[in-house]
């Protein structure tokens, strides 16, 4: 492999519904797309899931499009490789900025797949067909639409609901939810909305049979979750603690997590992903992938990954239809009865659609 040139566009894609978490609202989705092309003309396409504002880490989409200009695409343009897992080598050098380093990395996997005539599932070493998904959804305006929406998606075959939580957002919520929902897999992302003084409160979740709480403290904590986990039934899940597989080792160690949520961007690519997996894999802690609102390019990555065996629970990869009126790849992904089937195509197996595409694109810059 040899990337000749990098197209990096910045993409506005409008949300068909607000998402809303602990951190606030938007209804446009600002992203980062890259295009990679190989010097024999093989495209892989990467993309960015920082948001545009510093709100779930300290990346942004002005960040990484920095990054990615001033260093990492330097780094990577014209140089020989033999396999993508070169790049997390390469960018080691490269302190943080986890997501811009994700973007190149996604795109270098997609190229590799093609050119071994594999999916990127199998390039991954992925063995399932077809991955199960559940529904994260924002806070709502009231526990009614809450409900509604809830009951929306189990008709649609989804059977895991992740909801928000937040202080004055919480015990409500998940009551209301376990009463209406007997038998529905029901998990809370806190997004670091408590602290550990909110023990007591938090003791309270343990009554309705939650799958998990993510993130309830601080986003760089792993002491005090240590702490929490000792005084909670319910597992308690990490996020945006988890930057690396050091991270993973130290949160197992010191008990402060039994379960992971990956994201291909917060970890720094698809091969530092893996090696959480895997790492996990030793350590009997299941792992889930969660999502960032990605586009079709971005969500087909996700599929990929999820087909690893230790993702053992629904991850937050739903369908393209979730989020957008029309997605940037056919065909688009489609959730039935909770399921994905993994594409088999080489790459990430499916077209990208560049009218849409274009459309969509708000800048672009061509690298050589
Ligand atoms: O992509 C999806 O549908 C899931 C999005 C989602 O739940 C999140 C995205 C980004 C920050 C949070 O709000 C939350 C998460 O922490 O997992
Ligand atoms: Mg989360």
């Amino acid at each position: 492999m040899k990337i000749t040139e990098v197209t990096i566009r910045h993409m506005q894609m409008k949300l068909k519904s607000p998402f809303t978490t602990s951190f606030g609202t938007f209804t446009n989705r600002d992203f980062l797309l890259l295009e990679a092309k190989d010097a024999d003309g093989t495209v892989g396409w990467g993309e960015s899931v920082a948001f545009h504002a510093p709100w779930y880490n300290e990346e942004t989409l002005q960040t990484n499009w920095h990054m990615l200009e001033d260093f990492l695409i330097p780094l990577i343009l014209n140089k020989e490789l033999k396999h993508p897992d070169e790049v997390n080598e390469i960018f080691a050098a490269i302190r943080k900025n986890n997501m811009a380093k994700s973007t190149l990395e996604g795109a270098i996997w997609d190229i590799y797949a093609q050119q071994t005539n594999q999916s990127l599932a199998e390039a991954l070493g992925g063995e399932k067909e077809k991955i199960e998904v559940g529904i994260s959804i924002g806070i709502q305006k009231s526990i009614a639409e809450l409900t509604a929406l809830v009951e929306g998606y189990i008709e649609e075959g989804y059977k895991r609901m992740k909801v928000k939580i937040k202080p004055g957002w919480d015990i409500n919520v998940i009551r209301t939810l376990r009463e209406k929902f007997p038998d529905t897999a029901i998990m809370a992302d806190a997004n670091s909305a408590y602290r550990l003084e909110d023990i007591e409160l938090l003791k309270q979740l343990d009554e309705y049979d939650l799958t998990m709480i993510e993130q309830p403290l601080a986003s760089d904590d792993i002491i005090d979750h240590a702490q929490l986990q000792k005084e909670l039934k319910t597992p308690i899940c990490l996020d945006e603690s988890i930057h690396s597989l050091e991270d993973a080792r130290k949160a197992v160690e010191l008990g402060s997590t039994k379960i992971i949520n990956i994201k291909i961007g917060r970890v720094g690519g698809l091969t530092e992903a893996k090696k959480i997996h895997d790492y996990c894999v030793e350590n009997d802690i299941p792992v889930w992938c969660g999502g960032m609102l990605e586009s079709g390019i971005g969500r087909s990555h996700n599929i990929a990954l999820t087909t690893l065996s230790n993702f053992v629970l629904p991850g937050d990869t739903a369908g393209s239809s979730r989020y957008w009126e029309k997605d940037i790849i056919t065909p688009e992904v489609v959730a039935e009865n909770g399921y994905i089937t993994v594409p088999t195509k080489a790459g990430i197996g499916y077209e990208v659609d560049r009218e849409a595409v274009e459309a969509y694109t708000y800048a672009k810059k061509v690298y050589k």
